[in-house]
């Protein structure tokens, strides 16, 4: 749907240059929901940018449902953008426009006869669940309606492909739950391939089918959600996961608990099907007991990750073949301070 092939940009401003997008190859399937994710400045709005051809490529080679971007002809961009919906942080709606009025501009533009505009705008309210605020202005909204709205109004002109940049940042975590609900039945129901812009770890995890992890204009990790999260490879992809579950104590974290509790800290990485309970059951015969004294398990694609830090107490020796035994099962780590 989306293929990138050694895609660049560089802007240029006087005598700087800023790589923001740096030789990325990415290919986006169609109906999948995509993310891209991470921190402020790694080039997530640039891509996008470059996807729905507001910028032009420096370098490399961009297509969209098997159209050329990079080159293109403002002509053939503006016909590729009717084909790309876009929702942004700040919802980017025209406040003197009522929600109809919004929904419909883009029709308006598209050249729509007026009847089948009205039929259009209404369809798409009930979609979004805002017929009855059809004659309310943005401002009389709340974020996750004006959200709604924003998502209704790029889906006018029934886009393959929408592109929602931070679509939820602004929003309170109830609200953005109900966004990405939505954001999911675009997907499931209307087939829409959904590239989402992030700087959240829980967005990616509630909606995404794959991901790509940026840093500094490159890709630096891509693949099935929770082949990425479950498996961090990269520092900023191992700082996102940390942000959702509790991973190995380090520092003053560790120190912390290193004083509360005496015993051997291991911190064990537990995921499907990981036989950890069954070593654990066993272990009371070797004279070695356990308590868990820190931890964090999540579900992602219905899988669980996570880890779990063990206090082991017992003889050392036997504390030792426990820790061989969990080796055998999963990743432990020592927790030192
Ligand atoms: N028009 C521009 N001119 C010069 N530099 C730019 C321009 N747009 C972006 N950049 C630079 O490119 C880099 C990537 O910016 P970009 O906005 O794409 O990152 P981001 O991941 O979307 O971050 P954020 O979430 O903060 O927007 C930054 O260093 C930024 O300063």
């Amino acid at each position: 749907m989306v293929v990138l092939r050694d895609v660049s940009k560089v802007f240029k401003t006087g005598k700087t240059r800023v790589t923001a997008v740096d030789a990325v190859d990415l290919t986006v399937r169609r109906g999948e929901i995509f993310a891209i994710i991470g921190y402020s400045g790694a080039g997530k709005s640039t891509l996008v940018r470059l996807i729905n051809g507001l910028e032009p490529v420096t370098s490399g080679t961009l297509t969209v449902d098997g159209r050329t971007i990079s080159g293109a002809s403002e002509s053939e961009l503006r016909s590729v953008r009717t084909d790309i919906g876009m929702i942004f942080q700040q919802f980017n709606l025209m406040n003197s426009k009522t929600v109809a009025g919004n929904v419909a501009f883009p029709l308006k533009v598209a050249g729509w006869p007026r009847e089948r505009r009205a039929a259009r705008v209404k369809e798409l309210l009930e979609f979004v669940g805002l017929e009855s605020k059809a004659k309310n202005y943005p401002d009389q909204l709340s974020g996750g309606q004006k959200q709604r709205v924003g998502i209704a109004r790029a889906l006018a002109t029934q886009p393959n492909l929408l592109l929602a940049d931070e679509s939820t940042s602004a929003l309170d975590p109830e609200t953005t739950e109900e966004v990405l609900r939505l954001l999911t039945r675009v997907n499931k129901e209307l087939g829409i391939t959904v590239v989402v812009i992030t700087h959240e770890m829980d967005v990616v995890s509630t909606i995404a089918d794959r991901v790509a992890v940026m840093e500094e204009g490159r890709v630096v990790e891509e693949g099935p959600v929770y082949d990425v999260f479950s498996n961090p490879r990269t520092a900023p992809a191992r700082r996102f996961v940390s942000t959702a579950v509790k991973t190995l104590p380090t520092g003053d974290a560790a120190a912390k608990l290193k004083r509360r509790h005496p015993g051997y800290l291991v911190n064990v990485e537990i995921k499907d099907q990981t036989p950890v309970g069954s070593v654990l059951s066993h272990i009371g015969q070797r004279g070695v007991s356990f308590n868990i004294v820190q931890g964090g398990l999540e579900t992602l694609q219905g899988r669980t990750y996570g880890t779990l830090t063990l206090e082991l107490t017992g003889e050392i020796t036997a504390i030792d073949a426990v820790v061989e035994q969990l080796k055998t099962v999963t990743t432990v780590k020592e927790v030192r301070a």
